[in-house]
């Protein structure tokens, strides 16, 4: 589904932040993606979300050569990719359900279509009392928690979540974790990036590894 090849990337004049990555994301997968604080892996989901294009190297993503993609096609394709960005980016004149059903209203679906799943959706994350909220009011473990629900509910080809459960205690990040391989199990490859060793040991996933630039994945 997704493949990169030889790929680089730096910032501006800056040094090489990625170097030589070539791997693939295959349809299905699951996998975290982990490394030390600074290693990149925030800069490595953003390329896979399509928001940075590589210095060097090629991506395909959904089988097309990203470099010969136009920019305005971008958005389309980005809606197959769902994202739980690290700072939430809720919309703040929104409240929690207008954020998590905005991908569906985007498309153009009628309210009554999708108004109980949403619902279902916050319920089961815990945000049920939180529906009709601005997030000024939001703890932060809250917002993530809608950022998640609001990346979940489009059901999207795959998953990019940035530290996911960075905000919660210990059993939501397990209810979390649940959410996500309930909807891998459903077809959607995930990629979670964490620093959190106790995350990664209740699954035996696959652990795609960044030191120093580079890429080591162990199946
Ligand atoms: N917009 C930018 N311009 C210049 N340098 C950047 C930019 N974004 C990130 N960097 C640098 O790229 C490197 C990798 O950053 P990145 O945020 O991808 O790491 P990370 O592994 O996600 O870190 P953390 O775990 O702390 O979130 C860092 O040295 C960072 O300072």
């Amino acid at each position: 589904m997704i493949h990169f090849e030889n790929v680089g990337l730096r910032y501006g004049m800056g040094p090489e932040i990625l170097r030589d990555m070539t791997f693939d994301i295959p349809k299905r997968s699951f996998q975290f993606l982990t490394g030390p604080s600074g290693a990149g892996k925030t800069t490595l989901l953003r390329l896979l979300f399509m928001s940075l294009h590589p210095t060097r190297g090629i991506i395909r993503m959904f089988d097309r050569d990203l470099s010969q993609i136009p920019r305005a096609e971008l958005p389309m394709l980005r809606r197959r990719v769902g994202i739980v960005f690290q700072d939430f980016r809720l919309l703040d004149h929104l409240t929690t359900y207008e954020n998590v059903a905005l991908p569906l209203r985007v498309r153009g679906k009628e309210e009554s279509s999708y108004r109980n799943d949403v619902i279902e959706l916050l319920k089961w994350v815990g945000l049920g009392e939180r529906i009709n909220v601005l997030p000024a009011v939001l703890s932060g473990g809250e917002k993530q928690r809608a950022a998640i629900a609001r990346a979940l509910m489009d059901r999207p080809e795959i998953l990019l979540a940035d530290e996911p459960t960075g905000n919660v205690d210990p059993p939501m990040a397990r209810r979390i974790l649940s959410l996500f391989m309930e909807l891998n199990r459903l077809g959607t490859a995930v990629v979670i990036a964490t620093h959190d060793l106790a995350l990664m040991d209740q699954v035996d996933a696959r652990r795609m590894i960044l030191t120093e630039g580079r890429l080591d994945i162990y199946e």
